[in-house]
């Protein structure tokens, strides 16, 4: 399989009240063509800053991202805004416009774009059929669900055909059910569009769920990278070894053991 997302040495500082703290240090990372691929870490481990340097929402300090083939940190704006459109994310919080419906919300990149409202029209269809919100175009944001706002999220990141997404603990909000959902979803574009999705979270039961291969975050650095089932079997890093052993202490615990539940 091909490499589609090739990052070297990456480095990003942030500073905090006159104190540089380090996020990430030194990150190397490999994604192939068409992978579903999980980073797992801590809160605070660097997850986000990492996703939003690659398509440099954030600017890293030293390093190389490749897209496709494409250096990101050596873009012009005019380069970077072009390609920008082939990186897709989600969010979270979902980050929707609170005041706009469904489908103005999913046309909004292309509206900026400049493109024709026919076209707007024809792809925003498409987008919404995909994610099964063809029935909620002309709703509110407030008026839908946690899972149904995570659909628009997502068809807001296809809809200008991306052939990376970024997906930036898009399930963290959603309860079990419509978790598993949105995963399907997720995997089911893969599998229809070939899109390579990077998932950074962790909820390591989405990791194993989804992924096929996973690396380990740990304080800015790559800990483990290799198959999910490995990393579960035989962690080799003190936060892939944590993740296995709450995860597995989970599925042997019975309904109703554990005190409060
Ligand atoms: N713009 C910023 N300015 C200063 N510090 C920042 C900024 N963005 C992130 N940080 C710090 O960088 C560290 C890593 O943050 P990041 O959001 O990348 O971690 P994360 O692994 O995604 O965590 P979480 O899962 O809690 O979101 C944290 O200590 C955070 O406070």
């Amino acid at each position: 399989m091909a490499e589609f997302v090739t990052i070297k040495n990456l480095h990003k500082n942030f500073i905090k009240d006159s104190v540089p703290i380090k996020v990430l240090n030194g990150v190397n990372l490999t994604v192939n063509k068409g992978e579903i691929f999980g980073v797992i870490g801590f809160s605070g481990a660097g997850k986000s800053t990492l996703a939003r340097c690659i398509n440099r929402l954030e600017t890293p300090d030293s390093g190389q991202i490749i897209v496709d083939g494409t250096e990101i940190l050596s873009l012009s704006d005019k380069e970077l805004r072009k390609k920008r459109k082939k990186i897709g994310m989600v969010f979270q919080n979902f980050n929707l416009f609170e005041s706009k419906t469904v489908y103005q919300n999913i046309a909004y990149p292309l509206a900026i774009d400049g493109y024709k409202k026919s076209e707007i029209k024809k792809k925003v269809i498409e987008a919404a059929e995909m994610v099964g919100l063809s029935d909620k175009l002309s709703e509110y944001p407030g008026g839908l669900s946690g899972g149904q706002k995570q659909r628009v999220g997502i068809a807001r990141a296809l809809v200008g055909d991306p052939d990376l997404l970024l997906s930036d603990e898009s399930t963290s909000a959603l309860d079990p059910q419509t978790t598993i959902q949105i995963l399907d979803l997720l995997k089911e574009i893969n599998k229809k569009t070939n899109i390579t999705i990077l998932m950074i979270t962790h909820e390591l039961d989405a990791i194993k769920y989804t992924c096929r291969k996973m690396a380990v975050l740990e304080n800015g650095e790559i800990t483990e990278e290799g198959l999910v089932e490995d990393i579960f079997k035989n962690p080799t890093s003190r936060t892939g070894a944590l993740f296995a052993k709450v995860f597995n202490e989970m599925q042997h615990t019975e309904l109703g053991d554990g005190a409060g539940i």
